[in-house]
């Protein structure tokens, strides 16, 4: 038989190991980090207590920003931040667009957390570390998580700066058995088996349309299912049609296994996805989605966004006092 011929790779001058110029990730995981079981309880009552003994209020609705998102974060009142690199256990944040702090304050008067900056799986984090931040909100008190992202619109009626409600998602990543739940269960957190159904807040989303028409933004806020891919690359035209015959509306990296951690441990769950840009679904095109024009479209949608999200805070405060 003929020898195979082995290329060797090498001699690259420019090349730079990752370690040196990113965060050490994974730390617990068990190489590919799906298998790994995620903090302790008690070791994320620890960063709670930290942030607890740091700030003044105690929040009730938690607020993720999405990428170039991040202003949502500066409507916040008597705002005390502090940077991921100081709070005991948490990753940081790598990519462009995610300041990586969390802003304790007040919006309208109710007391909230915002991550400005969230954490993604593509960044070489497994998808339980992705969902810390959630699990220690729930720790802080937070009852309601407010997510938000920025997604590819693959419903060909939304347009680029629409906002889409998400009413529901598809867990790509969980059909390949990756779930940030993956692992052994701690009860305190929730139970073994919870369930899906409901993940996305019907009355909440009841209210943010009621909130569209107020502010008179109906028209460009849609009401649609997300689902997150592993990223980092965007996706090919043969996904992105096959994605759209299973019924996905608009497509991110993100916020699937934040809601499923929320909802794992009783949180109430609202979603809102901002269109940044249009998947390109045929071949006879030259457009290509980009990080850039990801961001310029969060700056673009910046005034209208942190309205929003600040009258929902309220609205939402509102019901979730009502049925205590
Ligand atoms: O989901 P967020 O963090 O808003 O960001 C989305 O936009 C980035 C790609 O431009 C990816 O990180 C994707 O997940
Ligand atoms: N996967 C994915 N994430 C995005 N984030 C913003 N736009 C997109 C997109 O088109 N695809």
């Amino acid at each position: 038989m003929a020898p195979i011929n082995v290329t060797v790779m090498g001699g690259r001058k420019d090349y730079v190991p990752a370690k040196e110029t990113l965060p050490e990730v994974d730390a617990e995981g068990n190489g590919n980090g799906n298998s790994a079981k995620g903090y302790s309880y008690e070791t994320l009552q620890e960063t709670a207590n930290f942030l607890l003994a740091r700030i003044s209020i105690r929040p009730t609705i938690g607020i993720i920003c999405g990428s170039g998102m991040g202003s949502l974060a500066e409507s916040i009142v008597d705002a005390e931040s502090i940077p991921y690199e100081e709070i005991p256990n948490f990753p940081i944040s790598t990519v462009e667009g995610h300041h990586g702090r969390l802003v304790f304050g007040r919006l309208d008067g109710v007391s909230v957390v915002a991550m400005q900056g969230r954490f993604h799986y593509y960044e070489g984090y497994p998808l339980w570390k992705c969902c810390l931040p959630v699990r220690v909100m729930r720790l802080l008190g937070v009852k309601t998580l407010i997510a938000t992202n920025a997604a590819g619109g693959l419903n060909p009626t939304y347009k680029i700066g629409d906002l889409m409600i998400v009413k529901d998602h598809i867990n790509m990543m969980g059909f390949a058995g990756n779930n940030p739940l993956h692992g052994p269960n701690d009860e305190r957190f929730g139970p073994r088996f919870p369930p899906m159904n409901k993940a996305y807040n019907y009355e909440y989303r009841k209210l943010a349309k009621e909130v569209a028409k107020e502010y008179n933004i109906e028209n460009i806020v849609r009401e649609g299912v997300y689902t997150c891919l592993g990223g980092p690359n965007f996706e090919t035209v043969a996904e992105l049609n096959m994605l759209k015959m299973v019924g996905v509306d608009a497509v991110g990296m993100s916020t699937v296994h934040e809601v499923i951690t929320a909802r794992h441990c009783d949180m109430n769950v609202f979603a809102l996805s901002l269109i940044t840009n249009e998947c390109v679904t045929s071949y006879e095109t030259d457009d290509q989605a980009n990080h850039d024009e990801v961001l310029d479209v969060g700056r673009m949608r910046q005034d209208i966004l942190r309205k929003f999200v600040s009258r929902l805070v309220t609205r939402f405060h509102q019901i979730d006092n009502a049925s205590l």
